[in-house]
């Protein structure tokens, strides 16, 4: 196991072993999940018994298992119930993972100038240059839509979730998981299928789009987990990457000052999490 680059261990792992397969990481065994099938049978079909939270050593100091996030059992459904009924009251954030999703998509930017001048005609069409992006705009706009889900399926920024166990003994796939063994959904080889995306590790918006050029939804299209324990802030982040993305491609272009072929775009593995490489970017008024 490689400690600084846990997703391609496990990756290797999955191509010897198949979809599921137990690691021990020290002297406790984690359960892998690999795959939309796999995922999905434990986190949708499953859902009671696989919405535990598993711990990460780096933050549980701080947390000490209090917080939406790292709470289980009682602690977890209350305050999973308050934080969903006044989440839309407080108009709070998760400004770090969104940040860092708008560094992925301004990193992308050599691909996406091949987007971008579409994105823009797209919203020259449909808001114009003299009001500010509208969420209602989304619906008309599916190329754009198409982008944003494109960046996030690609920038791939919690690849292997947060730590999930199971709640109590489980039966899964003829195993016998015991209560509060840790699952590691590795949500990047659904995100990666080759059955859903035809080109796996390109930048493609068309990954999203039908013939017709109408926004295509996918099932393996899960940056945001599935099941109880699913993204709590998913409206809201998606509504903001809209409006930022779009309000920024309104009133610039984005250009790099690198050649194209000289940007290695690999999301670069930190913790749990993958953060863009650093990069330079301009921003040109249009
Ligand atoms: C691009 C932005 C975001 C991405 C990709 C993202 C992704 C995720 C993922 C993969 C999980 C783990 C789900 C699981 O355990 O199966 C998660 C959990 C969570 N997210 Fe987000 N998230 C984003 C933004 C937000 C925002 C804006 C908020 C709050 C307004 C938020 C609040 C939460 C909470 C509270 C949890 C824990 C839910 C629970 O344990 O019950 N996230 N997120």
């Amino acid at each position: 196991m490689d400690r600084r680059g846990l997703l391609k261990s496990f990756l290797a792992l999955r191509d010897k072993y198949g979809d599921v397969f137990t690691v021990y990481l020290g002297c406790r065994p984690v359960v892998v999940l690999c795959g939309p099938e796999a995922v999905k049978e434990a986190l949708v079909k499953k859902a009671e018994e696989f919405s535990g939270r598993g711990p990460i050593a780096m933050v549980d100091s701080v947390f000490q298992g209090q917080g939406i996030t790292f709470a289980n059992d009682h602690t977890w459904k209350t305050l999973r119930q308050f934080s969903l009924a006044t989440l839309w009251d407080f108009g709070m954030g998760k400004r770090s993972i969104e940040e860092r999703t708008q560094e992925e998509a301004q990193c992308l930017v050599e691909e996406l100038q091949k987007s971008q001048e579409k994105v823009q005609e797209e919203i020259d069409q449909v808001i114009g240059k003299n009001r500010s992006p509208e969420l209602k705009d989304r619906a008309q706009m599916p190329y754009t839509d198409a982008v944003i889900h494109e960046i996030q399926r690609f920038s791939d920024l919690l690849p292997m979730s947060i730590p999930h166990c199971v709640t109590q003994d489980t039966s899964f796939r003829g195993y016998l998981i015991p209560k509060g063994t840790e699952v590691y959904p590795l949500l990047s080889t659904v995100l990666h299928d080759p059955k859903y995306f035809e080109k796996p590790y390109d930048f493609d918006p068309n990954h999203f789009l039908d013939a017709q050029g109408s926004l295509k939804k996918s099932e393996a299209f899960i940056p945001f987990s599935s099941g109880k324990r699913v993204c709590l802030g998913e409206g809201i982040a998606r509504m903001e990457l809209f409006l930022f993305l779009t309000t920024i491609l309104q009133n610039f272009s984005l250009r790099s000052s690198m050649v194209p072929a000289s940007i290695d775009l690999t999301p670069r593995e930190s913790g749990v999490g993958t953060v863009p490489p650093i990069y330079q970017l301009q921003f040109l008024p249009r």
